[in-house]
This record gives C-alpha cells, sequence and structure tokens, in this order.
C-alpha cells in the first residue's frame, strides 16, 4: 500500500501560511541585497565534519548517512558552518557581507510535537572586527521588527565571554566550570545552589547567589545588582552590554540583557543576540559574533559576525496575529495530578492563592486561580511536553519523570514533596552480579539504561504494578520506585540497590521564565519561604 502519512515532525504549507512564508523570504531577501550583501547557497548536504564544533538542542540529532566515500554525511542542521566551510576553500576576498535562504534539518523524539525542518533566513558577514558589524544587524532587525512584526519584538543582548570572566576569578578548574555552567544553563537551580554554597566566604558569593536572575530589562538587571560586587572583566562586560542597551533602546526597539544563558552557540566569541515576541514560545532571530568558526577550518582566525531568522517563526507570527492566541496572559501551570497535586495545593495556598476551585474541580481539566493563574491538570509526562511545546509557562512534576525524558525545560525549585526513590528490587536470592543478560521490567526505561551503564540488560516496559514482574517470572528484576517500602515488603520483594532520590519539581520553559520574569521569581520565591517554613 502507498504510504499517504507525513512523517512525524514535518508538515505541509497552504494557501495563506504558504504564501506569507514567502513574502517574509522575499522581503529578507531584497533588504539583504539593496544592502549590497552577496547572496550564497549551499548544498543540502555535507560531511558530517563540517558540524564538529556545532551544538544541536538536546535530544536532537542530524539526518546521518553514508555518502558515496566512506566518511558520513549529513543534511545540514544549520546553515552557518557550511559557509564556513566554503570560505576555507574558495580565494572570495574578505571582508564580505553574505545572505542566505535555505532549510535545516534536525531529528527530534517522535510524537513530541517539534518540528524537523525549520527554513532560516540570514546573513553573514565575514571579516569584520568592529561593533559596527553588530550594528549593523540590530538595524536589520529593528527593519524587519519594524515592517513585519508591528515593532514588538524583544532584543536580547549577552555576551559570550562574560560566564568566563567569572569563573576565572573564582578559580574553577575546567571540570568545576562544566559542571557549575551547566547548572547556570540549564536553571538547574537546586544543583546550583549546591554548588555555589563552597564559596560563602568569598567576595563574590553575594552576585553568585543572582547570577540565575541576570537577565531582563536593564532595571530589573539593575535592581539585582545593587551591592553585589563583579570581578573587573565581568563587569566591564555588563557596562557595555548596558551602554548598547541604551543605544538600542533610542532606537526605539525594546530591549533585554541576559548574561546567565547559554549563548546558543560554543563558537559565538563575543556579544550574542536574540529576538522574541510576547507570548510566542520561540525565537524569531539569533546571532553572534564567532572569531574563531574560521579557524576551525583552515587555520585562518577571522572576526565574523552572523545572524539567522526563524523564517516558519515569523510567518506564524504574522499570520496568528501579534501575540499568541494560546497565551491569555495569565500564568500557566502544568500541574501533575494524583499525589503531586494534593501536595502541590497546600504549598499554593501558602503563598496566599485561593486553591479552592482546585479543590473542588470535580473532572475539569483547566482550572483558573483568581485572575493571574490557570492550572492544567496532566500525567507526568504530559507536563514535560505541554512544557517544551510553550502551551504552558510552568510544570510541577516529579524529578523521576525529568530523569526518563528529554527535558529541555529549567528545572528550578525542589518542592521537597512526592519524596522517594528509585531502587533496584527483585526476590530473595537474585543475584545483580550473576554473569548474563538480565532482564529488567521497568516504567522508567532511560534511568534503567543509565543505571546499567555499559552493563547490557534487556528491558521489558511496564506500565504500572511493576513489582509483578518478578513475581510473574516476566523479570528477573525491577527498577521502580518506593516510598515507605510496603508494596515491596508486601509481595516479599528485596531493595539491591538504591539509585537516584526522586522529588516533586517546578520547571520552567525557558522563553516564558524570560517572558514572565518577575511574576515567575514572585512565585519561586513565595514558594521557596513557604518550603523553608515546613
Ligand atoms: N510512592 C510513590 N510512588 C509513585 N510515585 C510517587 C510516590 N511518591 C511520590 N511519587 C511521585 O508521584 C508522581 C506521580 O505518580 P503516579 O504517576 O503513580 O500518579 P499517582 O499519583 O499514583 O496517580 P495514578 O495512580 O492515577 O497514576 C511520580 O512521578 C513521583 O514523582
Ligand atoms: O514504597 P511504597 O510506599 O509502597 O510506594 C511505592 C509504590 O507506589 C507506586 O505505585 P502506585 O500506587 O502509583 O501505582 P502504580 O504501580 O500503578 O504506578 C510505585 O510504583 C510503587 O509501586
Amino acid at each position: 500500500m502507498v504510504q499517504k502519512q507525513l512523517p512525524t515532525g514535518f508538515r505541509d504549507d497552504i494557501g495563506a501560511v504558504a504564501e506569507r512564508k514567502d513574502d517574509v523570504s522575499q522581503y529578507l531577501l531584497s533588504l539583504c541585497r539593496n544592502r549590497q550583501y552577496t547572496k550564497i547557497s549551499t548544498p543540502l548536504v555535507e560531511y558530517k565534519d563540517v558540524f564538529n564544533g556545532y551544538t544541536l538542542g538536546r535530544g536532537q540529532h542530524m539526518y546521518e548517512f553514508f555518502g558515496s566515500s566512506d566518511a558520513s554525511v549529513v543534511i545540514r542542521p544549520d546553515l552557518t558552518m557550511p559557509i564556513g566551510r566554503f570560505l576555507a576553500t574558495t580565494n572570495i576576498e574578505l571582508p564580505r557581507k553574505f545572505y542566505y535562504l535555505g532549510d535545516v534539518l534536525m531529528k527530534n523524539k517522535q510524537h513530541r510535537g517539534d518540528i524537523n525542518q525549520v527554513t532560516q533566513g540570514g546573513i553573514e558577514m565575514v571579516g569584520y572586527e568592529g561593533i559596527e558589524a553588530e550594528l549593523e544587524c540590530f538595524n536589520i532587525i529593528k527593519e524587519v521588527n519594524e515592517s513585519q512584526l508591528n515593532n514588538t519584538l524583544l532584543l536580547e543582548i549577552g555576551d559570550a565571554r562574560f560566564s568566563r570572566a567569572i569563573t576565572d576569578a573564582l578559580g574553577l578548574t575546567d571540570g568545576e566550570r562544566t559542571d557549575l555552567l551547566d547548572a547556570l544553563f540549564t536553571k538547574y537551580l537546586p544543583r546550583y545552589n549546591e554548588l555555589i554554597s563552597e564559596f560563602k566566604n568569598n567576595a563574590l558569593y553575594p552576585f553568585l547567589t543572582i547570577w540565575p536572575r541576570l537577565f531582563g530589562t536593564v532595571n530589573d538587571i539593575k535592581n539585582e545588582l545593587t551591592q553585589v560586587i563583579l570581578p573587573a572583566g565581568a563587569q566591564r562586560i555588563l557596562d557595555s552590554l548596558m551602554d548598547l542597551a541604551g543605544q538600542i533602546e533610542a532606537t526605539g526597539q525594546q530591549v533585554r540583557i541576559d548574561v546567565s544563558t547559554e549563548p546558543l552557540q560554543s563558537y559565538y566569541t563575543g556579544l550574542t543576540f536574540r529576538g522574541y515576541v510576547d507570548g510566542v514560545s520561540q525565537y524569531i532571530v539569533s546571532g553572534g559574533r564567532y572569531d574563531g568558526l574560521l579557524s576551525g577550518f583552515d587555520g585562518t582566525p577571522m572576526p565574523s559576525v552572523g545572524m539567522a531568522f526563524n523564517i516558519d517563526v515569523l510567518t506564524a507570527v504574522f499570520v496568528q496575529g501579534e501575540s499568541n492566541t494560546k497565551d491569555n496572559g495569565k500564568l500557566r501551570i502544568a500541574l501533575t495530578k494524583g499525589r503531586v497535586e494534593k501536595d502541590f495545593i497546600p504549598l499554593l495556598e501558602s503563598c496566599g492563592v485561593d486553591c479552592e476551585p482546585l479543590r473542588n474541580k470535580a473532572r475539569k481539566l483547566i482550572i483558573p486561580l483568581g485572575d493571574s493563574i490557570e492550572v492544567i491538570l496532566a500525567k507526568g509526562p504530559d507536563v514535560t511536553t505541554y512544557l517544551n511545546n510553550g502551551v504552558v509557562d510552568l510544570g510541577i512534576v516529579g524529578s523521576d519523570v525529568l530523569d526518563e525524558q528529554d527535558n529541555t525545560s529549567y528545572e528550578m525549585l525542589d518542592l521537597k514533596t512526592g519524596q522517594c526513590q528509585f531502587i533496584l528490587a527483585s526476590l530473595e536470592g537474585y543475584d545483580p552480579k550473576e554473569g548474563r543478560r538480565h532482564r529488567i521490567g521497568t516504567k522508567y526505561p532511560t534511568v534503567t539504561k543509565q543505571y546499567f551503564g555499559s552493563q547490557d540488560v534487556e528491558i521489558i516496559k511496564i506500565e504500572g504494578s511493576v513489582e509483578l514482574a518478578p513475581l510473574v517470572g516476566l523479570a528477573d528484576a525491577i527498577v521502580d520506585i518506593t516510598e515507605t517500602g510496603t508494596t515491596l515488603r508486601e509481595n516479599n520483594l528485596k531493595i539491591y540497590d538504591w539509585l537516584q532520590p526522586i522529588s516533586t519539581r517546578l520547571v520552567a520553559n525557558p522563553l516564558a521564565l524570560k517572558q514572565k520574569r518577575n511574576t515567575i521569581f514572585a512565585l519561586i520565591d513565595q514558594l521557596q519561604a513557604a518550603i523553608d517554613k515546613k
């Protein structure tokens, strides 16, 4: 039979959307052409090596296959690296400004709502050392903002050197630096707070406590920075960002600063910038300075600045109107129903939120709490799907679920409820070390795979009452959750190993955190105070 379905992660465009996409693309192409940029087109397929140093999103992979030679070939996930490859192998005279339009592809997990093919339109200014190149990008963004976005774009600036200036001043080793920045950039705050507790006596400690919040308007940053000392190098970077923010604001654009988020690409070496509009959960444009990228191809350092517009998001924003209709301005929280919900209600009440509608929800799934909060009730694994797709701002979910999934949201608070533990359990007489391929029953295949590492085990996915599996001979052992130990005891099962502990976490969608920064931090601070009081 002929396969008529479209693979997951792809879509057709027709009529108004397709035409709008053409218009936006044409607009961008003419804008660059009128500015005397040189058009560059590269093929869809490249050797995989071209993308060494390119960072895909978490859980994303390249479409990879073998070409006519033995080397791996991929469909491009990015358009900057191929241009670097092109320049390193040709003798084009530089400096020069290029523009391009094309599709990039990346594989995402199936059935999670991700799009695998994106159209990008962008520029690369190769051989430009001064800030003029960045200012030129801001001018182009301003033109696009005014003509396509009704001036609703928020331009966010940062600097790839800021985090290095801080970690150097702290005297961290490479390993410590990676740990701290990982926790900071993924806003994994329980871990971040644990790591910085070692620096309680360091003059930089007050700064470290507010670093995860160093993004927002110039005023947000100033408010965070009162009574905080920065190392001279970091202060200089921040001062010049503040200066630049002032200049951009003077041109009538709305600006934000962010020195606490990872630069989108590891090849950025200086100023970075991104643009988004309120209520839309994807960036519309992103770019930065990358002085080292071309040296990776042929050894010649070449100062460059580039940026790319996501044409699909630009199209969608226009088609849907300037604000996303799903966003009603309220803080949207996806709450795991069941025991997580039961523990969360009293915590939220102690923050002064009237939860009566939630207590008396009957079979309703969307529950407004006052004028400013809307709760949706979902199963744990779905909470992260809603969050990653940006249809809710916050999620309340067990860390077991986060450990099991490719979570791209920020884990910001440990609510210290729903505390339990992953364990390896089986019947009396089981020998975990016995040299054969063990069959392990579990609701958590990823956690189980990680636990066994290189030891080959056969995983049998079970949806509930996992304890049954060894009792009826379906599995040799189980990886499951235990709280009081009652279920294991009553079924004559014994714990053979303790894996990681579990508790309920508050997670935030990264862009929602930017858009609703102050509301989200206010709630987090109140929840933290309520947790500390318990
Ligand atoms: N004893 C426990 N067993 C399982 N999960 C627990 C336990 N204590 C806390 N939790 C947390 O509760 C979350 C939800 O558990 P689960 O999916 O079993 O839902 P539930 O509350 O039991 O409702 P239901 O039985 O309808 O599925 C888990 O992801 C975990 O983080
Ligand atoms: O150590 P304990 O306090 O006995 O708790 C652990 C049990 O609770 C959970 O099951 P749940 O009741 O959620 O049912 P499920 O097996 O269908 O998920 C979990 O999967 C264990 O079976």
